[in-house]
């Protein structure tokens, strides 16, 4: 606040030095004078904004949750920061468009279908269930808009210098940017993080246009529900987006160029999920590939092949859905002309100190190899900035949890037992199904198992796979467990609430080195 009542008085003197007449808001000496001032100070602000910010220990470009989690990290370690942001909002894919948006349809929408088939077995009638998809789409909104301005409190609380615009590294130490408002501002800095995140993978004959071809982020924001969708590719984003609008009543068709739906889960874990969203009238459509996304009246014309190539055949859509992945997001950066070296899938190369091929540079978050995912962007961006101040930053990549958000949640962190088994290590298996969990039983809701994979000769947990009810927020223990090298009878001899889904995670750890009591 004193800075910046400081360069208040700086543009007033200027101005008033050079005879462009009084600030008009405390001396009102006519209105042509008062434009002269006005065309003074925004000339003397432009000059200012482009003779730039010198001092700055750290300088984040991409406000997403990598780099707005290392700016505030880094202000709170005593780095003088400032984070670049060119969306205009903080928060970045995962706040704005991505992570909150998603799960706030995905609620209401979960509601809506609740009421529709699942209230009435509790002896709760209610008719003439409604969607009303604009007031759906505000809640959204709001949710979103509140945690975008909520960062930029946290900026303030820990003063982080917040620059809205496009960030270009010109060299090491110097980032140029292009304002929003107009003009460019040049900003030196010991450091450089790059926080630029990811963007959709485009398909070749697939033009996305945000309305019927759409990406996540125009499925966020259909006005209308449609008819029938497809979605192209059976990952995290295609199915998530495939139940909200499956459960609004949209017919749903996953096309999947794999031979399985999210192919990093656990085989087994995946194909029981499979056949739930089988009963949610998902339908499968696998070892497929679109080849084509054509106008067709109002509606589309798709064009699938089999992924091994063959013959082709044609489906009708109201809305296609482009989720085959997501690419690091790098344009206009400068890194070539910096020497900042990519690989071949343009990730940002960093050794296991963030640091790019050029001193002082470094990234974090999507940008660079790793799972695509925003709390390990945030892990990044702290273990970074903690780096940066001699201290001991480091994210063990393999207890990062993944969760996919449908119903039931499907939750995993560690080793699949694919992996286990092709990597040769002697291994236990431990399963319980949530049928025979008290807590999933009493709410009706018990779809699912917990399946543990331990050593076999140290019974220390390897991998934790959970699909069931609240399977995202019981997956932590498992994270702690393996980050703590736990062994499966840690687990089982830990005192559980009762009655609680967690329950369920350590009846199966128990039948992991022994038996499960309730099953
Ligand atoms: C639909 C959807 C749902 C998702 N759901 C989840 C979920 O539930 N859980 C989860 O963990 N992950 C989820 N993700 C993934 C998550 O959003 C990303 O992993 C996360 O946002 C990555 O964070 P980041 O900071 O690396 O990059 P981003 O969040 O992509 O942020 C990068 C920011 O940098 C800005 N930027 C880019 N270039 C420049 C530049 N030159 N100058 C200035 N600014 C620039 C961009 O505008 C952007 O705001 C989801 C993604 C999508 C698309
Ligand atoms: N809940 C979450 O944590 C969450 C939610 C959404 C997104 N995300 C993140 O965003 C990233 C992107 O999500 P996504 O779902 O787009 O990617 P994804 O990698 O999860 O899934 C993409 C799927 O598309 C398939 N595919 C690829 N090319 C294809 C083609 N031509 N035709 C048909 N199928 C094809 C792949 O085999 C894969 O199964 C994910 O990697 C994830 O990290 C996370």
């Amino acid at each position: 606040m004193a800075a910046r009542a400081q360069s208040q008085r700086l543009v007033q003197h200027v101005c008033r030095s050079w005879n462009f007449g009084a600030a008009p808001s405390s001396q009102v000496s006519g209105a042509g004078q008062g434009a002269a001032y006005g065309r003074c100070v925004s000339a003397v602000r432009a000059y200012a904004a482009a003779a730039g910010d010198e001092n700055i220990d750290v300088v984040v470009v991409g406000g997403g949750p990598g780099g707005y989690v290392a700016a505030i990290k880094a202000a709170q370690l005593g780095f003088k920061t400032t984070c670049v942001e060119k969306r205009g909002s903080l928060g970045g894919t995962c706040l704005n468009v991505g992570c909150i948006p998603s799960k706030a349809l995905l609620h209401s929408s979960h509601m809506f279908h609740d009421a529709q088939h699942n209230f009435a077995a509790h002896g709760v009638t209610v008719t003439n269930v409604q969607i009303d998809l604009p007031k759906m789409m505000d809640q959204k909104n709001k949710a979103v808009s509140g945690l975008t301005k909520g960062i930029e409190g946290l900026f303030k609380k820990n003063k982080v210098t917040y620059v809205k615009g496009a960030g270009k590294i010109t060299g090491p130490g110097s980032v140029s940017v292009e304002l929003l408002e107009g003009g460019t501002k040049e900003i030196k800095a010991k450091h450089i993080i790059i926080a630029t995140g990811s963007d959709v993978k485009s398909l070749p004959g697939i033009t996305i246009d945000e309305k019927q071809i759409v990406s996540s982020t125009g499925a966020l924001a259909l006005t209308e529900i449609p008819e029938k969708m497809i979605v192209i590719g059976g990952g995290y984003i295609g199915l998530e987006m495939a139940s909200v609008w499956g459960r609004l009543g949209s017919e749903i068709t996953v096309v999947e160029f794999g031979d399985a739906i999210v192919p990093s889960m656990d085989g087994e874990v995946r194909k029981s999920f499979q056949r739930t969203l089988e009963k949610q009238k998902m339908k499968f459509k696998l070892k497929t590939k679109v080849s084509k996304v054509e106008k067709s009246g109002t509606g589309l014309k798709v064009t699938i092949e089999p992924a091994a190539g063959g013959e082709a055949t044609t489906l009708d859509a109201n809305v296609v859905l482009v989720a085959a992945g997501r690419v690091p997001y790098i344009k206009g950066l400068g890194l070539e002309e910096v020497g900042v070296k990519v690989d071949k899938f343009g990730r940002v190369e960093v050794d296991d100190h963030f640091k790019t091929s050029v001193d002082g540079i470094y990234a974090i978050g999507d940008v660079i190899p790793g799972p695509m995912l925003a709390h390990k962007a945030e892990e990044d961006g702290v273990a970074c900035v903690e780096l940066l101040a001699g201290k001991a930053g480091h994210v063990n990549y393999d207890t990062v949890p993944g969760v996919v958000y449908t119903h039931p949640e499907v939750a995993s962190v560690g080793k699949t037992e694919e992996q286990v088994k092709a990597a040769g290590i002697p291994y236990n298996v431990g399963k319980f199904p949530f049928m025979a969990n008290s807590r999933a039983r009493s709410i009706d809701d018990a779809d699912g198992l917990v399946k543990i994979i331990a050593h076999k000769e140290t019974d220390k947990v390897l991998g934790v796979h959970i699909m069931g009810p609240s399977a995202g927020e019981m997956i932590h223990e498992a994270c702690l467990a393996l980050e703590y090298g736990a062994s499966s009878e840690d687990i089982a001899r830990t005192c559980h609430g009762h009655p609680t889904l967690s329950e369920a995670v350590k009846e199966a750890a128990m039948a992991t080195y022994d038996k499960p009591i309730h099953f």
